[in-house]
């Protein structure tokens, strides 16, 4: 199987999860970073998905899943530990709505992968399905070398974008800027904690491209 990696906009969209135990668990933790509007059928739960339902940050159906539960969704997540009822997830919906079955990889329109977020830095690992615990390995390496200053640094890098964007005109001048904005120096500042030194760096780089006659 060869998959398209997407970054989907969740926020609001009506995501249905059919199931309340541990793997349907984890799905709503990512389904909740991406502020989805979640729906959790199941005649049981995790004592996370209580507590989440406490906190109003999803709604539950404690009943055994039927056809109409996922009738409007954008997307549905099958995760009971029934191979059968999660068929019957499958069969319920149309060809339109994006369907991951946890039990059975070749029915699924999408798959997760497993994530790491630095602030606005997603990095996404999958294995197409062939080792999700390689998936997890990897993100932990991963996770190492991409330390907390990563989220801070690219805070940095989108403010320095949008700043180089509005004050240069000139396309080749600003592609000029976009790679200089990737030089060491400014993760080393930020780590050393100095964002103050990474902003003026900046300025003073962009003066000097703006100034230059060509
Ligand atoms: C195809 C896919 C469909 C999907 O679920 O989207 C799928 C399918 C299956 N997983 C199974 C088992 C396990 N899955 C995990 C863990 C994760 N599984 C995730 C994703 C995916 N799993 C998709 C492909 C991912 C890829 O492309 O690599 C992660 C990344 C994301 C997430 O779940 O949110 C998350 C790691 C998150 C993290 O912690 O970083 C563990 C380990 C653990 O639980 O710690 C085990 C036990 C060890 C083992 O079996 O390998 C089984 C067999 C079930 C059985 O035996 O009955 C199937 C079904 C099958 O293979 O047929
Ligand atoms: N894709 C993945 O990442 C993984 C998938 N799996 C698969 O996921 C399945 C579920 O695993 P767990 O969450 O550990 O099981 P679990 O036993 O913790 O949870 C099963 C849930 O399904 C609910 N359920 C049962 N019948 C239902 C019905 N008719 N309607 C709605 N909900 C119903 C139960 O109330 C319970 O909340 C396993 O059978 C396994 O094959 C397992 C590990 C990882």
């Amino acid at each position: 199987m060869v998959y398209y990696p997407v970054m989907l906009n969740l926020e609001n969209k009506n995501c249905v999860v059919v199931g309340g135990g541990k793997v349907a668990t984890r799905k709503i933790a990512s389904l909740m970073q991406a502020k989805a509007n979640i729906t959790v059928v199941s005649p049981e739960f995790t004592k996370e998905i209580l507590q989440w339902n406490e906190a109003n940050l999803l709604s539950i159906k404690k009943k055994p899943f039927d056809t109409d539960d996922v009738k409007d969704a954008f997307l549905v997540v099958a995760a009971t530990n029934s191979s059968q009822i999660n068929l019957q997830v499958f069969d319920a919906l149309n060809p339109n709505q994006l369907i991951n079955i946890v039990d059975h990889p070749e029915l699924c329109n999408f798959i997760v992968p497993t994530t790491i977020h630095r602030g606005k830095l997603t990095i996404a690992i999958s294995t197409s399905g062939s080792s999700p615990l390689l998936a997890k390995k990897i993100k932990l390496d991963l996770e190492e070398i991409l330390d907390d200053s990563y989220e801070q640094y690219l805070n940095f890098l989108d403010e320095a974008r949008k700043e180089i964007k509005m004050k240069i005109i000139d396309i080749r001048r600003r592609r000029e800027l976009f790679e200089h904005l990737l030089d060491p120096i400014y993760l080393e500042y930020i780590r050393a904690g100095n964002i103050a030194k990474c902003k003026t760096h900046l300025r003073e780089v962009i003066r000097k491209v703006e100034g230059r006659l060509e």
